[in-house]
């Protein structure tokens, strides 16, 4: 079920196209991630899905609404966790729960059942002047519990939060997508972090998507390949048979051999069939290692390639 339907959304500030004919569909249940430098227009997305930036054109349901037309009924399905959350300090955790329900509207019967989920149980009475930032995350994270709602969105949720807060922080966003049904957008530029928590990664570069997808589709799109390159390390060179034999496997795309090292680029992960065949090749391996790019190399690499 989409939940998040983007369809040639664009948003221009005078000249500046700050989100240009954007076209995306997020699913029920997933973490989609969107990644880009500063400036991209990720923001800029966020806002009109929420329906407090109305498109210049193009257009843009969640949960199957229109954000400009039904920004209401959107704020009842939907929940915002901006970058820096503010809470009243002079009060206790859950009297700012409480405050927050009550203006809008919400029942407080799942604060404290929230503030457990948390991790918040014992610190539910501290006044929020003494949490720290992964601690205020957390307490946002449980308003966004109270409220329920089928989506949820977060801008960089993990800015200056220490790493193990960072740890639990993204095994609870995991959590909610996997054991709760929500479908959760998040805004970063922590690449790494992106990348343990997302199923999907969106490339935003000026407001524009570059790619999206899982990384071996973000490979494919960016780099027109998903090759996997294995490293096959041996006590002598590999005799021109086994190259042959190895070039002839369907998965294997290249293979290149300076001395006892093989280079060897496929499709697909099939490291033990490599190493299968490089040992009916009477090869002394010495060592095996799969190098696979993640999203720092993606992103960083993709970059690089176009400065
Ligand atoms: N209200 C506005 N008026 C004019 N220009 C704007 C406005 N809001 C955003 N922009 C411009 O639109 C572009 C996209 O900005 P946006 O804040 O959406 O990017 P972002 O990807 O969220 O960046 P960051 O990671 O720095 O938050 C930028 O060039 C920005 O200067």
């Amino acid at each position: 079920m989409v939940r998040i339907e983007l369809n040639g959304l664009s948003k221009h500030y005078g000249s500046v196209k700050a989100v240009d004919e954007l076209s995306l569909k997020i699913h029920q249940g997933e973490v989609f991630g969107l990644l880009g430098p500063n400036g991209a227009g990720k923001t800029t997305t966020i806002l009109m899905m929420l329906g407090l930036v109305e498109p210049t054109s193009g257009k843009v349901r969640v949960c199957d609404l229109n954000p400009t037309h039904e920004p209401i009924e959107v704020k009842k399905k939907v929940a915002y966790m901006p970058d820096s959350l503010g809470f009243y300090d002079d009060m206790t955790a859950l009297e700012n729960l409480r405050y927050i329900a009550n203006l809008n509207g919400q029942s407080t019967s799942k604060m404290e059942e929230a503030l457990a989920w948390v991790g918040l149980q014992e610190d539910k009475d501290k006044k929020t002047s003494t949490f720290s930032r992964g601690m205020k995350q957390r307490l946002g994270l449980a308003d966004v519990l109270v409220r329920d709602p089928e989506v949820i969105i977060m801008d960089e949720p993990t800015l200056g939060i220490d790493p193990e807060g960072v740890r639990d922080f993204l095994q609870m966003i995991r959590k909610l997508s996997k054991e709760h049904g929500k479908t959760i957008l998040l805004s970063s530029h922590h690449l790494h972090q992106v990348q343990q928590v997302c199923d999907r990664v969106g490339i935003f570069v000026k407001g524009k998507l570059l790619a999206s997808g899982d990384l071996r589709e973000l490979r494919k799109q960016l780099f027109g390949s998903d090759a996997i390159q294995v490293k096959i390390q041996s006590l002598q060179p590999a005799a021109p048979e086994l190259i042959e034999a190895l070039k002839s496997i369907p998965a294997v795309s290249s293979v290149q051999a300076r001395e006892n090292v093989l280079l060897i680029e496929c499709a697909e992960n099939i490291c033990h069939e490599l190493v299968k065949v490089c040992v009916q090749g009477n090869l002394s391996i010495t060592g095996v290692s799969q190098e696979e790019q993640g999203l720092d190399e993606i992103y960083h690499q993709y970059f690089e390639k176009r400065k």
